[in-house]
């Protein structure tokens, strides 16, 4: 009889799982599931609090689902990547393990381990890798040349030819083992604050039940209001997804159940919605063809040399929403409150850092890592790379949002920036986005910041800036 072991990573789920139904086919096989927490090794990612807690809570969950199918999920830590090796070493000695199946991780210390693992592991034990994570394996969609498509849109459309062809099937839950082998030990609790993680929660029925209502009922509006942060109009999927709670083929599956052949009708909200999972792809495909990204190295070269003013009190004030800008605040207090923040303002807030206050993306990217539930390095460095006009298909740099007039465009009452900024309950309509001239007309005091640099003069600046940079590459 073999010994099957399942190495849980970011695929915290017993449904479409193909890691797990493969190490299942074989019916008499014996199965053990494993999870390594790497503390040390997630501070070095800047993993956020909540994100940890998120998934000691979803373990514990998925232990319960596990154990009904007669397999034990054992909980290991271990300081960083190469311990973990070790312990699986050990473990695979102390359970005679045959074979081991995981679904594949892109990030360059990620990819690392498992090779590792690959070096360490005697010669008789065989790993079985899954692209379980993502819609399609990273470098199959490619160019004319063969080569990682830069700009989104010809991925997208490439991307689509191959995915409609070969629609992806589910993978269901497996059946129930014969008998449980070995005893799952306690999900510890792990060295890190407790913190709320406030949109997701780790009952599995709970969060495809928000799945199949978002899909049900909000989809359809989406792509009129997704950009308008007081509807929230978006999925708030995204946590589940980043940590494989909820499969990328599970939303393809509830999403077509409600619009078949929504790929038709690109001006849907079903498709818009898709294509926003593309995204997650591109970036995803991204950071396999370049792993130099996941290092925080710009896209774009002669980025590299922009004269950063990184001051340091400006840095606190965007941080924790004090930077006299009403939708940056508000946007950066929904993130320090509830770990999420609307896509819009992910958008709006990195702007600002960067062109606003000049201040190097990456010192961004890893406060929202610290941050986020959902943080995720492919997300989130392709998102900040964009914004900074130093990724692929970025934002041209010449491109600079106003933080006053996006707040006017997707905030135009001022709905979402009072929920967060309570200071500011009483100012009309007319002036939510500039409070203080609201306040100096009417000798009215407020209990808020003067904004931290006048837009103009920052937008004059960071031109400078990156025009300088340019042109000494
Ligand atoms: C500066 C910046 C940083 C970001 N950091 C992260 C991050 O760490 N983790 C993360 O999951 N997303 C990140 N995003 C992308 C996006 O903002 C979030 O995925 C989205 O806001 C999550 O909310 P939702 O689940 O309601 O999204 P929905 O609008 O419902 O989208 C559905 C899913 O598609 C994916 N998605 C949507 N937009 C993007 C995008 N632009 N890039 C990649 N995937 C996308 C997510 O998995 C999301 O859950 C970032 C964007 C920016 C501009």
């Amino acid at each position: 009889m073999k010994t099957n072991l399942v190495w849980f990573r970011n695929d915290l789920r017993v449904l479409d799982n193909p890691a797990l139904s493969k190490a299942c086919e074989d019916k008499d096989a014996s199965v053990i599931g494993l999870y390594i927490a790497t503390p040390q090794q997630w501070r070095a990612h800047d993993m956020s609090a909540r994100q940890v807690c998120f998934i000691h809570d979803r373990l514990i969950e998925l232990q319960k689902e596990l154990a009904a199918l007669n397999i034990p999920l054992l909980f290991q830590t271990s300081d960083n990547f190469t311990d973990s090796i070790d312990e699986i070493v050990q473990l695979c000695k102390k359970h005679a393990v045959d074979q081991i199946f995981y679904n594949n991780q892109y990030e360059y210390n990620e990819r690392k381990r498992d090779r590792l693992l690959k070096d360490k592991l005697d010669s008789d034990i065989k790993c079985f890798e899954f692209d379980g994570n993502l819609f399609s394996t990273p470098l199959t969609v490619l160019n004319g040349q063969q080569q990682m498509y830069k700009v989104f849109t010809p991925f997208r459309n490439a991307f689509l030819d191959l995915f409609i062809q070969n629609i992806p099937n589910i993978h269901s839950k497996p059946e129930p083992r014969k008998k449980l082998t070995i005893k799952a030990n306690k999900i510890a609790a792990l060295d890190y604050p407790k913190e709320d993680y406030d949109f997701f929660v780790p009952d599995i029925q709970k969060a495809l039940e928000k799945l199949e209502e978002f899909c049900a009922e909000k989809v359809e509006d989406y792509t009129e209001k997704r950009d308008i942060p007081s509807l929230d109009y978006t999925s708030h999927l995204s946590a589940y997804l980043a940590l494989g709670v909820i499969s990328v083929r599970q939303c393809f599956q509830y999403l077509v159940q409600e619009y078949p052949d929504f790929w038709e009708k690109q001006k849907s909200g079903a498709f818009t919605w898709f294509n926003e999972l593309i995204w997650r792809e591109f970036y995803q495909h991204l950071i396999v063809a370049h792993p130099y990204l996941c290092k925080h190295k710009p896209f774009i070269d002669w980025t590299d040399r922009i004269k950063w003013k990184n001051n340091p009190d400006h840095f606190e004030q965007w941080k924790t929403g004090n930077t006299g800008y009403p939708i940056i605040d508000a946007a950066m207090r929904q993130l320090n409150q509830t770990g999420w923040m609307h896509n819009r303002l992910r958008m709006i807030t990195a702007s600002f850092l960067v062109k606003d206050l000049l201040i190097d993306w990456r010192w961004g990217e890893r406060y929202f890592m610290s941050q986020l539930t959902d943080g995720d390095l492919a997300a989130n460095n392709g998102g900040w790379q964009w914004a900074a006009s130093t990724g692929t298909d970025s934002t041209p740099y010449f491109r600079i949002f106003n933080p006053t007039t996006q707040g006017q465009r997707f905030d135009p009452k001022g709905d979402f920036i009072r929920q967060w900024i309570p200071e500011l309950a009483k100012v009309p309509d007319k002036f939510i986005h500039e409070p203080h001239i609201w306040a100096e007309k009417n000798g009215k005091l407020i209990d808020y910041p003067q904004p931290v640099v006048i837009h103009d003069i920052a937008r004059k600046e960071t031109l400078e800036a990156f025009e300088a940079a340019k042109k000494s590459a």
